[in-house]
């Protein structure tokens, strides 16, 4: 498979050496000051650069009929409007905010802890996530995919906040440490006991992994996806 690489970053690299292991060619690594490019040549294109430009470049890969993975976080007030595009010109694409299976898995548990705790009013639900100094967003897109698991599965919480607290909404803390590739708590606090969740990446290669069998799977289709279609759970 000939792949385009849209952002050529930490996720970029690591993504283009799982890539040509698993016998795929890298025909394009677009970065910051690469405006002109033909995306035309690439069978598929990986998306994995900044908040601000992640919308126009899976809008660019639509237009042109390429189908379309993005990992970026921090741009999802556009993801309506990607949805509409890839719908209108019939294209494929797929974001997550976390491409790892681990991660996948961890959502589900998330949501099935979630339905289980919606009655126990004595418990408080909140989360922790630790990134890398460099990460431009906060919380991070799978924090927020976790928050979403749990408010639309508890009825007490409509909402997150991030640093801070109010009735109704989950606190999410943002913290950042160098090198932490992502780690992802929820904790239920009750005044007799805690439980706690917890993901921890040792390194990026989980999330390039799912990014590149995403990629895979999504040629010849058409149609919006998620990771749980790719990975068939849910
Ligand atoms: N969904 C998932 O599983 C995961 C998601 N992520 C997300 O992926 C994104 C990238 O992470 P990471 O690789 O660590 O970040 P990096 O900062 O290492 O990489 C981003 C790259 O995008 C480049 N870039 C800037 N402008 C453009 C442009 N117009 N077109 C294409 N590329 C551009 C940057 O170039 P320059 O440096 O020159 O500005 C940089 O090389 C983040 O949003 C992060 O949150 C990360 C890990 C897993
Ligand atoms: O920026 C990162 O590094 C990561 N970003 C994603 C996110 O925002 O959830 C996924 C992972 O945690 C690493």
């Amino acid at each position: 498979m000939n792949i385009a690489l849209l952002g050529y970053g930490r996720m970029g690299q690591t993504i283009e050496q799982i890539a040509i292991k698993r016998g795929h060619n890298i025909v394009l690594k677009v970065d910051k000051d690469d405006t002109d490019y033909d995306i035309t040549k690439a069978d598929v294109a990986i998306d994995f650069s900044i908040p601000n430009v992640a919308f126009n470049n899976i809008s660019n890969c639509l237009n042109n009929n390429i189908p379309v993975i993005s990992g970026t976080t921090g741009w999802l007030d556009n993801y309506d409007n990607a949805v509409a595009l890839c719908e209108e010109k019939k294209g494929a694409f797929i974001y997550a905010s976390n491409f790892s299976l681990g991660v996948n898995i961890f959502f589900e548990l998330n949501k099935t802890l979630a339905k289980m705790m919606s009655t126990l009013e004595q418990y408080n639900v909140s989360m922790e996530e630790i990134h890398h100094t460099k990460k431009l967003d906060a919380p991070s897109g799978t924090a927020i995919t976790l928050a979403e698991g749990i408010i639309n599965n508890n009825p007490h919480y409509d909402g997150w906040m991030l640093d801070d607290k109010a009735d109704k909404k989950l606190p999410i803390v943002a913290k950042r440490i160098e090198d932490v590739p992502g780690t992802h708590t929820v904790t239920y606090q009750s005044e007799v006991d805690t439980i706690t969740i917890d993901h921890v990446a040792h390194n990026r290669q989980g999330f390039a992994l799912g990014a590149v069998i995403a990629s895979e799977w999504i040629v010849g289709k058409t149609g919006v996806f998620t990771m749980n279609d790719v990975l068939n759970i849910g």
